[in-house]
């Protein structure tokens, strides 16, 4: 049998990290190097999160998770740590497969050259449902043939970031496929700061935080007389765990840094 590969989790307690130390648990072919946590830190990273010990200590120390030497590190973090965070364990040599949001386009490109000069894969994905992916790149697709559309991404009410990661990344997908051009009238006017949402490329993107959602997206494209609407929902943070192992396995074949699963994914 293939020796497991040794995962480090960082923003273990988190509403995603919990998820991915339970993923860890239950698959024989990963296990738990070390956790990262900040106010549960001295605890068993089982035992915070209600799944019984585990034998593994969380710490606020990235370099002492890093130092037993994972093989990966999965971050779900803040926006405002995970680029130190994933800068850091390329340094040490260990893969990031890295699920917060927030990082910008040249911060990326920074990361894949890091992991180029390491010669070790890593991946960003700032959505690993596989759902996810598919209504971003079949929205990406239909937008050639009905290029007015508008995005609309709905979330819970402790999301840090608007728009979300994925409305992003749907938008760059999509800029890729349709020529840029201007929606609306050329003389409408916001009466209400905001209404009309943020603008990018041509089109616009509607962020909708409320208590009790989770991950959900539309993209609605239309033409004279018809409308397509692209949804997915993720119902639960176990939705995201097919593309994180998947990801997990994916890094330790690769060497450089991708940016969306759908360029791990056969599409
Ligand atoms: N790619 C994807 O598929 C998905 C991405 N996300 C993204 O993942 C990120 C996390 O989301 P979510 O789990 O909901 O957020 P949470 O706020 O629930 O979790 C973040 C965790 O990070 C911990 N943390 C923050 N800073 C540090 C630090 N310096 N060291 C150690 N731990 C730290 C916090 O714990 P403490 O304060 O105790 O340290 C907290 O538990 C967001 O950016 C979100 O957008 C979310 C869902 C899916
Ligand atoms: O914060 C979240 O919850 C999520 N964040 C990611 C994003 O910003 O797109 C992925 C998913 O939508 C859930």
């Amino acid at each position: 049998m293939m020796k497991p590969i040794k995962v480090a989790v960082a923003g273990a307690t988190g509403r995603m990290g919990q998820e991915v130390v339970k993923l860890i648990q239950r698959e024989e072919s990963l296990v738990l190097s070390g956790a990262t946590a900040r106010r549960k830190k001295g605890e068993d990273a089982g035992e915070a999160i209600g799944i019984g010990k585990l034998g593994i200590t969380l710490t606020d120390s990235l370099d002492e998770v890093l130092a037993q030497g994972p093989d990966v590190l999965v971050d779900f973090t803040t926006p405002d740590q995970v680029k130190a965070n994933t800068e850091r364990a390329i340094e040490a040599g260990v893969r990031p497969v890295v699920g917060t949001t927030g990082l910008t386009e040249e911060e990326i490109r920074e990361l894949d050259e890091l992991c180029r000069d390491k010669g070790i894969g890593g991946i960003i994905a700032p959505n690993f449902a596989i759902g996810a992916v598919l209504m971003m790149v079949f929205a990406a697709k239909a937008s050639r043939y009905m290029p007015h559309l508008e995005i609309i991404e709905m979330h819970h009410d402790r999301k840090l970031d608007a728009p979300s990661g994925t409305a992003w990344k749907t938008a760059e997908l999509i800029s890729k496929e349709r020529e840029e051009m201007k929606q609306g009238h050329p003389e409408e006017k916001e009466t209400l700061e905001g209404a009309r949402g943020g603008y990018r490329d041509g089109f616009r993107v509607h962020s909708v935080r409320l208590p009790g959602l989770v991950a959900h997206q539309e993209v609605l494209l239309s033409d004279a007389g018809q409308l397509l609407t692209i949804r997915h929902d993720s119902l639960n943070r176990e939705s995201f765990m097919p593309g994180v192992k998947l990801a997990v396995e994916d890094v330790m074949n690769r060497t450089g840094l991708v940016y969306g699963l759908e360029k791990i994914l056969d599409l």
